[in-house]
């Protein structure tokens, strides 16, 4: 079942939001606005090396989080950890899409 939230950037159906985010992030990679996270990350002076830097530390919370069995910081890291992998997909010029494509041919 989905459901639809609002949330900074509009509202949104949960089972859209991946597809929502994604665009959002080519949206900065494109425009680089002012004040975007997002943007900071294409134009970082350590390259790629900040986003990988950040998905290792989002991992190891997300790590933590579990260890401690504490489900609301399990979902938060999770999160963080999959809106940086989007990134680095972003960067290599790669699409959720592929991602999608590449677990629907392993179901
Ligand atoms: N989903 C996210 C998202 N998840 C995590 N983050 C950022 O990732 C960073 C995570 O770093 P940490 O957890 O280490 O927190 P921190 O202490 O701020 O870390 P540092 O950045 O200082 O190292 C934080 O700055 C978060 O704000 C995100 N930033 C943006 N998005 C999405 O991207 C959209 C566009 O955001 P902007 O690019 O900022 O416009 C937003 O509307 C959101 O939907």
């Amino acid at each position: 079942m989905s459901r639809e939230r609002s949330g900074e950037s509009g509202t949104v159906e949960d089972d859209e939001v991946l597809d929502a985010l994604f665009a959002t992030i080519e949206d900065r990679k494109e425009r680089l606005p002012e004040g975007s996270y997002t943007a900071s990350l294409f134009t970082h002076e350590k390259g790629e090396n900040a986003v990988l830097e950040k998905i290792g530390e989002e991992a190891t919370e997300t790590i933590l989080a579990a260890k401690d069995d504490d489900t609301e910081e399990l979902t938060a890291e999770a999160a963080d950890l999959v809106y940086h992998l989007l990134v680095l997909f972003a960067q290599n010029d790669l699409d959720v899409a592929d991602l999608r494509a590449e677990l629907r041919d392993r179901f």
